[in-house]
């Protein structure tokens, strides 16, 4: 059992059902999705094997630092030297199921957008980005992107305002999600030498930059406000302006509690909540 479990924990499961759930709920959102059950069944899987694989892909480039944080370090006792090739090879076939599944039972355009969810997140974030600028967090975000756009076009093959809206909407969550965390992790990153922001600048101008993010991303989640084709159900205006303003209010304690660190990971922990609260709110609302 704990060989499974260890292994789960390379293909960071947690993260790939929320970025599933992306995915599902720019499906639901094209008219007529529920008659069609097995694209959907088709699409989490397609989509869960890329991001898994994706996964598994960024722990076996970055296991000289995975190691080095405390974090991430129990990872080598499933990924290390003498497992690297078979996960390399587990991985590599993932990604390929996960393309052709994607392609010849869904469309073309549906594998793209997987695809560039793996690649965004495997070469632009992991490999170029990472270890080289404190933007890499905010750049690498559009791999979050990736699966509103595949939802949409599972069913439509094309690119809508919905879908765009969405994807943008985990794009500008990704920095509020992240660096809250990273900041709990700061030593960690300063001794792999990755420049997380905190790591650069410190975190008091860290918490200054999540409070700026968090409230580009509130007036952003509002936009259907604005925007009639953005059609995500009666519910979710007033949902969003309750999670904005929770959301707002866990962002901002850390700067009224002398930056404790415990109130970071209580906006982290919540800004999961506020981004999966606002994807149910959409799926569900047309069962009720
Ligand atoms: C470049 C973009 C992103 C970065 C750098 C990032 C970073 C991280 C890190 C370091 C963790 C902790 C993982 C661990 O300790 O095992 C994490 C957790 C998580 N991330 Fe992100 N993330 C990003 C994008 C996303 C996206 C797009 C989603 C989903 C839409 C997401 C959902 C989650 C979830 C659900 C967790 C688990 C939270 C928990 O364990 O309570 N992340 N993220
Ligand atoms: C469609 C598709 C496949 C999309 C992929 C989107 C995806 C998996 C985004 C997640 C990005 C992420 C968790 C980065 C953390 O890596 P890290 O190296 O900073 O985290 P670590 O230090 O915990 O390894």
């Amino acid at each position: 059992m704990s060989k499974i479990t260890n292994f789960m924990k390379i293909t960071k499961l947690e993260i790939t059902i929320l970025i599933d759930l992306v995915a599902i709920t720019a499906f639901i959102l094209v008219p007529g999705s529920f008659s069609h059950p097995l694209i959907l069944f088709l699409l989490i899987l397609s989509g869960t094997l890329a991001s898994m694989s994706a996964s598994m892909f960024n722990n076996i480039y970055d296991m000289d630092i995975d190691t080095k944080m405390k974090r991430t370090r129990s990872r080598s006792s499933t990924l290390n030297p003498g497992t690297r090739g078979l996960i390399f090879s587990i991985a590599a076939a993932m990604i390929v199921v996960s393309f052709v599944l994607s392609s010849v039972f869904i469309n073309l355009l549906t594998a793209l957008f997987i695809f560039g969810g793996f690649l965004s997140y495997v070469f632009l974030y992991t490999i170029f980005l990472k270890r080289r600028t404190t933007w890499n967090i905010v750049i690498g975000g559009i791999a979050g992107g990736f699966p509103a756009l595949a939802g949409w076009a599972a069913l439509t093959n094309s690119v809508s305002f919905t879908s765009l809206f969405l994807a943008f909407l985990v794009f500008m969550w990704t920095p509020t999600h992240f660096w809250n965390l990273s900041i709990n992790n700061v030593d960690d990153y300063k001794a792999s030498h990755v420049p997380m922001l905190p790591a650069i600048v410190g975190i008091k101008k860290t918490e200054f930059w999540i409070v700026i993010n968090t409230v580009i991303l509130i007036f952003y989640s509002l936009i259907p406000l604005l925007v009639p084709s953005i059609k995500l159900g009666l519910p979710y205006i007033p949902i969003a302006i309750i999670m904005d303003i929770i959301l707002l209010y866990y962002v901002l304690k850390p700067a009224f509690r002398l930056y404790d660190k415990k109130y970071f990971r209580k906006a982290f922990g919540f800004s999961n909540m506020y981004l999966m609260i606002l994807l149910l709110v959409i799926i569900i609302y047309p069962f009720i």
